[in-house]
Protein backbone atom coordinates (compact mmCIF):
# COMPACT_ATOMS: atom_id res chain seq x y z
CA UNK A 1 0.00 0.00 0.00
CA UNK A 2 1.13 3.76 -0.70
CA UNK A 3 2.11 6.17 1.98
CA UNK A 4 0.14 7.87 4.20
CA UNK A 5 -1.97 10.81 2.50
CA UNK A 6 -1.24 13.91 3.02
CA UNK A 7 -3.40 16.35 2.01
CA UNK A 8 -3.17 20.53 1.12
CA UNK A 9 -3.86 23.10 3.74
CA UNK A 10 -7.43 23.58 3.79
CA UNK A 11 -8.66 26.57 2.56
CA UNK A 12 -11.06 28.43 4.97
CA UNK A 13 -12.80 30.72 1.28
CA UNK A 14 -12.70 27.47 -0.99
CA UNK A 15 -16.33 26.85 -3.00
CA UNK A 16 -18.62 24.91 -0.71
CA UNK A 17 -21.27 24.61 -3.14
CA UNK A 18 -22.40 21.18 -1.88
CA UNK A 19 -20.83 18.89 1.29
CA UNK A 20 -22.29 15.39 1.32
CA UNK A 21 -23.07 13.10 4.27
CA UNK A 22 -21.74 9.64 4.05
CA UNK A 23 -22.18 7.09 6.89
CA UNK A 24 -18.14 6.92 8.07
CA UNK A 25 -18.50 3.02 8.88
CA UNK A 26 -19.50 2.37 5.26
CA UNK A 27 -16.80 1.29 2.84
CA UNK A 28 -19.24 1.07 0.10
CA UNK A 29 -20.23 5.21 -0.04
CA UNK A 30 -16.79 6.22 1.93
CA UNK A 31 -14.50 4.38 -0.60
CA UNK A 32 -14.70 6.32 -3.59
CA UNK A 33 -17.02 9.34 -2.69
CA UNK A 34 -14.92 12.05 -4.69
CA UNK A 35 -16.31 10.49 -7.86
CA UNK A 36 -19.44 12.43 -7.58
CA UNK A 37 -17.74 15.68 -7.61
CA UNK A 38 -19.62 17.89 -4.61
CA UNK A 39 -17.04 20.20 -3.41
CA UNK A 40 -17.39 18.33 0.07
CA UNK A 41 -17.74 15.14 1.55
CA UNK A 42 -18.93 14.76 5.30
CA UNK A 43 -17.85 11.78 6.97
CA UNK A 44 -20.39 11.16 9.42
CA UNK A 45 -19.61 9.71 13.26
CA UNK A 46 -22.54 11.14 14.63
CA UNK A 47 -26.71 10.31 13.78
CA UNK A 48 -25.95 8.28 10.86
CA UNK A 49 -23.65 5.93 13.09
CA UNK A 50 -25.54 4.00 15.36
CA UNK A 51 -24.72 4.00 19.33
CA UNK A 52 -23.29 0.53 19.72
CA UNK A 53 -21.04 1.28 16.62
CA UNK A 54 -19.44 4.55 17.24
CA UNK A 55 -16.03 2.54 17.84
CA UNK A 56 -15.81 1.04 14.64
CA UNK A 57 -17.14 4.01 12.79
CA UNK A 58 -14.19 5.62 14.58
CA UNK A 59 -11.46 2.99 13.05
CA UNK A 60 -13.48 2.89 9.79
CA UNK A 61 -13.04 7.09 9.71
CA UNK A 62 -9.17 6.70 9.79
CA UNK A 63 -8.55 4.23 7.90
CA UNK A 64 -10.42 6.11 4.78
CA UNK A 65 -8.52 9.54 5.79
CA UNK A 66 -5.13 7.87 5.87
CA UNK A 67 -5.40 5.77 2.54
CA UNK A 68 -8.19 7.37 0.52
CA UNK A 69 -7.04 10.31 -2.01
CA UNK A 70 -9.96 12.31 -1.88
CA UNK A 71 -8.06 14.97 -4.24
CA UNK A 72 -9.98 18.42 -4.60
CA UNK A 73 -12.65 16.84 -2.70
CA UNK A 74 -12.79 18.75 0.74
CA UNK A 75 -13.15 16.18 3.83
CA UNK A 76 -15.31 17.47 6.80
CA UNK A 77 -15.91 15.01 9.59
CA UNK A 78 -18.84 15.55 11.44
CA UNK A 79 -18.20 14.74 15.27
CA UNK A 80 -20.54 13.48 17.83
CA UNK A 81 -22.20 16.30 19.97
CA UNK A 82 -19.95 18.04 22.98
CA UNK A 83 -22.50 16.73 25.52
CA UNK A 84 -21.73 12.80 24.18
CA UNK A 85 -18.92 10.93 25.37
CA UNK A 86 -17.80 10.02 22.27
CA UNK A 87 -16.54 13.74 20.84
CA UNK A 88 -13.09 13.97 21.76
CA UNK A 89 -12.15 10.72 20.57
CA UNK A 90 -13.33 11.96 17.69
CA UNK A 91 -11.58 15.04 17.51
CA UNK A 92 -8.40 12.73 17.94
CA UNK A 93 -8.87 10.35 15.47
CA UNK A 94 -9.97 13.31 12.39
CA UNK A 95 -6.62 15.34 13.85
CA UNK A 96 -4.50 12.29 13.18
CA UNK A 97 -5.97 11.70 10.33
CA UNK A 98 -5.23 14.78 8.39
CA UNK A 99 -8.94 15.38 8.20
CA UNK A 100 -9.68 19.33 6.39
CA UNK A 101 -12.67 20.23 9.10
CA UNK A 102 -14.38 19.17 11.55
CA UNK A 103 -18.62 19.65 11.65
CA UNK A 104 -20.01 20.25 15.24
CA UNK A 105 -23.62 18.91 15.39
CA UNK A 106 -26.04 20.58 17.89
CA UNK A 107 -23.81 23.46 18.29
CA UNK A 108 -25.50 26.36 21.11
CA UNK A 109 -22.68 28.54 21.66
CA UNK A 110 -19.22 29.69 21.50
CA UNK A 111 -18.16 28.18 24.36
CA UNK A 112 -18.69 25.00 22.69
CA UNK A 113 -16.54 26.02 19.66
CA UNK A 114 -13.80 26.71 22.23
CA UNK A 115 -13.99 23.23 23.99
CA UNK A 116 -13.55 21.50 20.75
CA UNK A 117 -11.03 24.22 19.20
CA UNK A 118 -8.84 23.85 22.33
CA UNK A 119 -9.26 19.75 21.45
CA UNK A 120 -8.28 20.10 18.04
CA UNK A 121 -5.51 22.07 18.92
CA UNK A 122 -3.97 19.61 21.52
CA UNK A 123 -4.59 16.38 18.97
CA UNK A 124 -2.57 18.45 16.82
CA UNK A 125 0.06 18.92 18.87
CA UNK A 126 0.11 15.50 20.05
CA UNK A 127 0.41 13.90 16.52
CA UNK A 128 2.60 16.39 14.89
CA UNK A 129 0.18 18.50 12.82
CA UNK A 130 0.73 21.90 11.93
CA UNK A 131 -0.96 24.36 14.86
CA UNK A 132 -4.39 26.00 13.05
CA UNK A 133 -4.87 23.70 10.06
CA UNK A 134 -7.73 21.73 11.02
CA UNK A 135 -10.72 24.20 10.43
CA UNK A 136 -14.16 24.50 12.15
CA UNK A 137 -17.75 24.40 10.79
CA UNK A 138 -20.89 24.69 13.25
CA UNK A 139 -24.09 23.00 12.12
CA UNK A 140 -27.03 24.95 13.95
CA UNK A 141 -29.85 22.63 15.16
CA UNK A 142 -31.96 24.26 17.35
CA UNK A 143 -33.56 27.87 18.25
CA UNK A 144 -30.80 28.42 21.23
CA UNK A 145 -28.12 27.63 18.41
CA UNK A 146 -29.86 30.09 15.79
CA UNK A 147 -29.91 33.01 18.13
CA UNK A 148 -26.24 32.94 18.96
CA UNK A 149 -25.25 32.08 15.07
CA UNK A 150 -22.87 35.45 15.31
CA UNK A 151 -21.19 34.54 18.45
CA UNK A 152 -20.75 30.77 17.48
CA UNK A 153 -19.41 32.01 14.03
CA UNK A 154 -16.33 34.43 15.70
CA UNK A 155 -15.73 31.87 18.29
CA UNK A 156 -12.74 31.02 16.56
CA UNK A 157 -9.75 31.54 13.79
CA UNK A 158 -10.79 28.31 12.93
CA UNK A 159 -14.27 28.93 11.73
CA UNK A 160 -14.68 28.70 8.06
CA UNK A 161 -19.04 28.78 8.44
CA UNK A 162 -22.20 27.41 9.82
CA UNK A 163 -24.83 25.37 8.33
CA UNK A 164 -28.55 25.22 9.87
CA UNK A 165 -30.15 21.32 10.61
CA UNK A 166 -33.68 20.79 9.33
CA UNK A 167 -34.28 17.98 11.05
CA UNK A 168 -33.37 18.55 14.65
CA UNK A 169 -34.32 22.17 13.82
CA UNK A 170 -37.84 21.22 13.06
CA UNK A 171 -38.46 18.91 15.63
CA UNK A 172 -36.93 21.63 18.07
CA UNK A 173 -39.57 24.08 16.78
CA UNK A 174 -42.37 21.44 16.37
CA UNK A 175 -42.50 21.77 12.65
CA UNK A 176 -42.75 19.73 9.67
CA UNK A 177 -41.11 20.33 6.57
CA UNK A 178 -43.35 22.67 4.25
CA UNK A 179 -43.03 23.37 0.48
CA UNK A 180 -42.77 26.76 0.99
CA UNK A 181 -39.92 26.54 3.57
CA UNK A 182 -42.35 28.74 6.55
CA UNK A 183 -41.74 26.66 9.51
CA UNK A 184 -37.74 27.66 8.45
CA UNK A 185 -37.02 30.32 6.98
CA UNK A 186 -36.80 32.89 9.74
CA UNK A 187 -34.32 30.93 10.98
CA UNK A 188 -32.33 30.89 7.59
CA UNK A 189 -32.62 34.78 7.57
CA UNK A 190 -31.58 35.10 10.89
CA UNK A 191 -28.18 32.45 10.36
CA UNK A 192 -27.38 33.98 6.89
CA UNK A 193 -27.10 37.82 8.38
CA UNK A 194 -24.63 36.92 11.75
CA UNK A 195 -22.88 34.35 8.92
CA UNK A 196 -22.88 37.66 6.77
CA UNK A 197 -21.39 39.51 9.48
CA UNK A 198 -18.86 37.57 10.77
CA UNK A 199 -17.41 37.14 6.91
CA UNK A 200 -17.80 33.00 6.94
CA UNK A 201 -19.81 31.04 4.73
CA UNK A 202 -23.57 29.50 5.35
CA UNK A 203 -24.96 26.04 4.21
CA UNK A 204 -28.69 25.32 4.44
CA UNK A 205 -30.14 21.87 5.63
CA UNK A 206 -29.98 18.53 3.92
CA UNK A 207 -33.13 18.12 1.92
CA UNK A 208 -34.63 14.51 3.35
CA UNK A 209 -37.24 13.46 0.45
CA UNK A 210 -35.07 11.54 -2.29
CA UNK A 211 -37.63 10.67 -4.09
CA UNK A 212 -39.00 14.20 -4.22
CA UNK A 213 -36.94 16.00 -7.40
CA UNK A 214 -39.30 19.05 -7.94
CA UNK A 215 -39.34 19.87 -3.69
CA UNK A 216 -36.08 19.65 -4.01
CA UNK A 217 -35.39 21.86 -6.49
CA UNK A 218 -38.11 23.96 -5.11
CA UNK A 219 -35.66 24.32 -2.14
CA UNK A 220 -32.45 24.80 -3.64
CA UNK A 221 -33.89 27.49 -5.50
CA UNK A 222 -35.18 29.38 -1.88
CA UNK A 223 -31.70 29.11 -0.90
CA UNK A 224 -29.93 30.37 -3.73
CA UNK A 225 -32.46 33.67 -4.53
CA UNK A 226 -31.37 34.19 0.08
CA UNK A 227 -27.90 33.71 -0.76
CA UNK A 228 -26.55 30.50 0.60
CA UNK A 229 -23.31 29.58 -0.22
CA UNK A 230 -24.07 25.82 -0.76
CA UNK A 231 -26.17 23.28 0.58
CA UNK A 232 -25.61 20.06 3.40
CA UNK A 233 -26.52 16.43 0.88
CA UNK A 234 -27.58 13.52 1.70
CA UNK A 235 -27.15 11.97 -2.25
CA UNK A 236 -25.54 12.21 -5.41
CA UNK A 237 -27.96 12.87 -7.37
CA UNK A 238 -28.70 16.00 -5.55
CA UNK A 239 -25.42 17.36 -6.10
CA UNK A 240 -25.71 18.70 -10.00
CA UNK A 241 -28.64 20.55 -9.63
CA UNK A 242 -26.94 22.74 -6.80
CA UNK A 243 -24.21 23.21 -8.73
CA UNK A 244 -25.93 23.81 -11.93
CA UNK A 245 -27.95 27.26 -9.58
CA UNK A 246 -24.69 28.10 -7.67
CA UNK A 247 -23.16 29.01 -11.27
CA UNK A 248 -23.83 32.31 -12.87
CA UNK A 249 -25.44 32.07 -15.77
CA UNK A 250 -23.84 33.31 -18.59
CA UNK A 251 -25.96 36.11 -18.66
CA UNK A 252 -25.20 37.31 -15.48
CA UNK A 253 -21.46 37.11 -16.42
CA UNK A 254 -21.97 39.31 -19.40
CA UNK A 255 -24.02 41.91 -17.82
CA UNK A 256 -21.08 41.82 -14.72
CA UNK A 257 -17.93 41.94 -17.45
CA UNK A 258 -19.64 45.18 -18.79
CA UNK A 259 -20.11 46.65 -15.20
CA UNK A 260 -16.29 45.67 -14.74
CA UNK A 261 -14.96 46.82 -18.05
CA UNK A 262 -17.27 50.45 -17.50
CA UNK A 263 -16.29 51.15 -14.59
CA UNK A 264 -13.03 51.55 -14.91
CA UNK A 265 -13.40 53.09 -18.36
CA UNK A 266 -15.76 55.41 -16.03
CA UNK A 267 -13.82 55.81 -13.00
CA UNK A 268 -10.46 57.48 -15.47
CA UNK A 269 -13.60 59.84 -16.94
CA UNK A 270 -14.35 61.05 -13.51
CA UNK A 271 -18.04 59.24 -13.41
CA UNK A 272 -19.11 57.68 -10.87
CA UNK A 273 -22.67 56.68 -11.53
CA UNK A 274 -24.11 55.59 -15.25
CA UNK A 275 -26.31 53.27 -17.13
CA UNK A 276 -25.15 49.68 -18.10
CA UNK A 277 -28.14 47.84 -20.15
CA UNK A 278 -30.48 50.12 -18.91
CA UNK A 279 -29.81 49.33 -15.05
CA UNK A 280 -28.11 52.48 -12.56
CA UNK A 281 -24.87 51.23 -11.58
CA UNK A 282 -22.35 52.40 -8.80
CA UNK A 283 -19.47 51.12 -6.51
CA UNK A 284 -22.15 48.06 -4.97
CA UNK A 285 -22.69 47.70 -8.03
CA UNK A 286 -18.99 47.27 -9.14
CA UNK A 287 -18.45 45.08 -6.02
CA UNK A 288 -21.07 42.55 -6.89
CA UNK A 289 -20.10 42.11 -10.52
CA UNK A 290 -16.51 41.53 -9.57
CA UNK A 291 -17.95 38.93 -6.89
CA UNK A 292 -20.13 37.23 -9.80
CA UNK A 293 -17.14 37.01 -12.64
CA UNK A 294 -14.92 35.02 -9.34
CA UNK A 295 -17.55 32.69 -8.48
CA UNK A 296 -18.02 32.45 -12.77
CA UNK A 297 -14.07 31.26 -12.29
CA UNK A 298 -14.10 29.09 -9.40
CA UNK A 299 -17.04 27.43 -10.64
CA UNK A 300 -15.50 26.88 -14.11
CA UNK A 301 -18.00 28.67 -16.22
CA UNK A 302 -15.97 31.53 -16.88
CA UNK A 303 -14.46 32.02 -20.54
CA UNK A 304 -13.11 35.63 -21.01
CA UNK A 305 -10.44 37.67 -20.23
CA UNK A 306 -11.14 39.53 -17.18
C1 LIG B 1 -30.64 14.29 9.80
C2 LIG B 1 -29.22 13.88 9.52
O1 LIG B 1 -28.44 13.78 10.41
S1 LIG B 1 -28.79 13.70 7.88
C3 LIG B 1 -27.16 13.07 7.91
C4 LIG B 1 -27.10 11.60 8.14
N1 LIG B 1 -27.61 10.89 6.99
C5 LIG B 1 -26.78 10.27 6.12
O2 LIG B 1 -25.59 10.26 6.27
C6 LIG B 1 -27.46 9.63 4.93
C7 LIG B 1 -26.60 9.75 3.68
N2 LIG B 1 -27.23 9.06 2.58
C8 LIG B 1 -27.28 7.73 2.46
O3 LIG B 1 -26.73 6.99 3.28
C9 LIG B 1 -28.00 7.14 1.27
O4 LIG B 1 -28.11 8.07 0.22
C10 LIG B 1 -29.43 6.64 1.62
C11 LIG B 1 -29.36 5.54 2.69
C12 LIG B 1 -30.30 7.78 2.11
C13 LIG B 1 -30.03 6.07 0.34
O5 LIG B 1 -29.18 5.05 -0.12
P1 LIG B 1 -29.44 4.30 -1.51
O6 LIG B 1 -30.88 3.91 -1.55
O7 LIG B 1 -28.41 3.25 -1.68
O8 LIG B 1 -29.21 5.49 -2.55
P2 LIG B 1 -29.05 5.40 -4.11
O9 LIG B 1 -29.70 4.15 -4.64
O10 LIG B 1 -29.51 6.70 -4.66
O11 LIG B 1 -27.49 5.29 -4.31
C14 LIG B 1 -26.90 5.36 -5.59
C15 LIG B 1 -25.40 5.24 -5.46
O12 LIG B 1 -24.90 6.36 -4.73
C16 LIG B 1 -24.20 5.92 -3.58
N3 LIG B 1 -24.55 6.84 -2.49
C17 LIG B 1 -25.79 7.09 -2.03
N4 LIG B 1 -25.74 8.00 -1.04
C18 LIG B 1 -24.44 8.33 -0.89
C19 LIG B 1 -23.78 9.21 -0.02
N5 LIG B 1 -24.43 9.94 0.88
N6 LIG B 1 -22.45 9.30 -0.13
C20 LIG B 1 -21.76 8.57 -1.03
N7 LIG B 1 -22.35 7.72 -1.90
C21 LIG B 1 -23.68 7.60 -1.81
C22 LIG B 1 -24.72 4.52 -3.29
O13 LIG B 1 -23.75 3.77 -2.60
C23 LIG B 1 -24.95 4.01 -4.69
O14 LIG B 1 -23.71 3.62 -5.23
P3 LIG B 1 -23.59 2.33 -6.19
O15 LIG B 1 -24.42 2.66 -7.40
O16 LIG B 1 -22.11 2.23 -6.46
O17 LIG B 1 -24.15 1.19 -5.40
O1 LIG C 1 -27.19 19.10 9.08
C1 LIG C 1 -28.12 18.58 8.44
O2 LIG C 1 -28.66 19.07 7.44
C2 LIG C 1 -28.56 17.22 8.91
C3 LIG C 1 -28.96 17.19 10.33
O3 LIG C 1 -28.20 16.90 11.23
C4 LIG C 1 -30.31 17.57 10.65
O4 LIG C 1 -31.06 17.91 9.70
O5 LIG C 1 -30.64 17.55 11.85
MG1 LIG D 1 -29.10 16.81 13.19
Amino acid sequence: MAGKITRPRPNKDRLRRTMMFMNAQRPGLIKDAYIYGCDSIMLDLEDAVAVNQKDAARFSLYHALTTIDYGDTEVIVRINGTDTEYWQEDVRVCVAGGADGIRIPKCESAEQVKEVEAAVEAAEKEFGVEVGRTLLMAALESPLGIMNAYEICTASDRMLGCAISGGDFRTSMRVQIEPDGIEINTARSMMLLAARAAGVQCLDTMYPNLDDEEGFRREVDLIVRMGFDGKSLINPKQIAYVHERLAPTQKQIAHSEKIVRSCREQADAGVGVYVVDGKMVDPPFFKEAERIIELAKKCGVYHGDL
